[in-house]
């Protein structure tokens, strides 16, 4: 007979630093984030260790004695893989590996390598491996440094050296083939793109996890993958849709998150190309986790990094099913109220105010306030339709009442 399969999944433990700008609840979050980016990519997380450091440590990040703590612990506890929130060098990365003889992985590896896992089509594929090799280049020239200043002057050109040097031109050379091969994709992508006529052009946008795919599966009657993990999505699905009589087109993308490293922004640029060339964004924010708003700002971020941070935006506030405000006792008169204990109605006004109407409470799972959905799209659509076409505005009067009617 043959043995159940057991998913096993690999002992890590996680590493942050606390500083100035990362205070203890701050950390804890991140890290909270790490664990389940580390979920994602299939470990399990056995320990914490935490460390106060103002400047980290050049060569180890951390302080000896820390490093000393963790290897006990690792020893000890079938630890396969250290992962680090912050971004490591090249040295330090060594050097740490060096003495934990472990897996050494920092944040931005890690979501590499989720990302590798993930991406199914060869277009992802292509993107996921070139950020990969643009990760791994500066760290063969740290190792390559390193060498060279082990080695000192004389006898340079030993086979080690020429090793190094050999990896550095094959990962050079396979860095330019993939861009190439990645212009070629784009070309057609823009084409396939250009194909679709003038109709307008909505992107979903927001931070990894917060419901976008599964709005877009509500919205669309579509069957794009939505699963409780990061980055469930990493290529582009578009779907028209239709709402009244005004049919749109609507593209649900790869999620972002906190220090999304460069290099995926850079190689993800076209499957990013079709935010960019969106006529209006729709911002999903998961409003239940406690740092939504840190979410918004990262994604506003990455937003005016690829230069759309001036797009007309609807921001969408989902899973409102699972909003729960901090309470602040009746005779407690020293904890500030702060966001963090508004109600619902409250983060209403505020972000309504500051979107000048723009903003929709929702939530996707439970179908509730769609309706709102709907016609503030609706609206939003509209406008850019009836900017675009002045002409055929008569094609396109209110239909606020006729697909309000469609949902069951
Ligand atoms: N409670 C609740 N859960 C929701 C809601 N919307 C989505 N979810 C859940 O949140 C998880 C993530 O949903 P996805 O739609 O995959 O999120 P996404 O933004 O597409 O995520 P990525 O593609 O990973 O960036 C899933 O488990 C959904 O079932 C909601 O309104 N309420
Ligand atoms: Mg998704």
């Amino acid at each position: 007979m043959l043995d159940k399969e057991t998913i096993s999944y690999e002992r890590t433990v996680l590493v942050g630093i606390l500083n100035r700008e990362q205070p203890e609840e701050k950390l804890r979050e991140y890290l909270d984030e790490l664990e389940f980016l580390t979920y994602t990519a299939g470990g399990e997380v056995v320990g914490r260790f935490i460390q106060r450091v103002d400047t980290p440590n050049p060569k180890t990040f951390v302080g000896s004695g820390k490093i000393a703590e963790i290897e006990e612990f690792v020893r000890e506890n079938d630890v396969g893989a250290v992962i680090f929130d912050d971004e490591l060098s090249a040295v330090q990365q060594r050097n740490i590996e060096k003495q934990l003889r472990r897996k050494i992985l920092d944040r931005t590896g890690l979501i590499l390598d989720i990302f590798a896992q993930r991406a199914s089509t060869s277009y992802a594929r292509t993107q996921v491996e070139l950020a990969q090799y643009e990760y791994l280049l500066p760290r063969l020239t740290g190792l390559w440094t390193h060498l060279e200043r082990q080695r000192g002057g004389i006898g340079m050109r030993g086979p080690g050296e020429t090793e190094i040097e050999t990896d550095r031109r094959i990962v050079r050379d396979r860095i330019s083939l993939l861009k190439k091969k990645l212009t070629r994709i784009d070309k057609q992508m823009e084409t396939q793109r250009g194909n679709r006529g003038s109709l307008v052009r909505v992107a979903l946008v927001g931070y990894t996890n917060v419901g976008k795919s599964t709005l877009m599966n509500v919205i669309s009657k579509s069957e794009v993958f939505a699963e409780n993990k990061l980055f469930a999505t990493l290529d582009t699905t578009v779907r028209k849709v239709v709402l009244g009589n005004l049919p749109f087109l609507l593209s649900d993308t790869v999620g972002f998150i906190r220090k999304l490293p460069t290099q995926l922004v850079e190689s993800f640029k076209s499957t990013l190309d079709e935010v960019r060339e969106a006529d209006l964004l729709l911002h999903v924010v998961d409003i239940s986790h406690p740092s939504f708003e840190d979410h918004i700002a990262s994604v506003n971020q990455i937003l005016s990094e690829i230069k759309c941070a001036d797009k007309q935006t609807v921001m969408v506030f989902n899973k409102i099913d699972l909003y729960k405000p901090e309470t602040l006792d009746e005779d407690d008169l020293i904890t500030p109220r702060t966001s963090r204990h508004y109600s619902m109605g409250e983060w209403r006004k505020t972000w309504m105010h500051r979107m000048g109407g723009n903003a929709v409470f929702i939530s996707a799972l439970n179908r509730e306030n769609l309706d709102e959905f709907r016609k503030t799209v609706y609206r939003e659509v509209r406008k850019i339709h009836i900017s675009r076409f002045p002409y055929n505005n008569f094609l396109y009067p209110e239909h606020l009442d006729e697909y309000t009617q469609e949902e069951p």
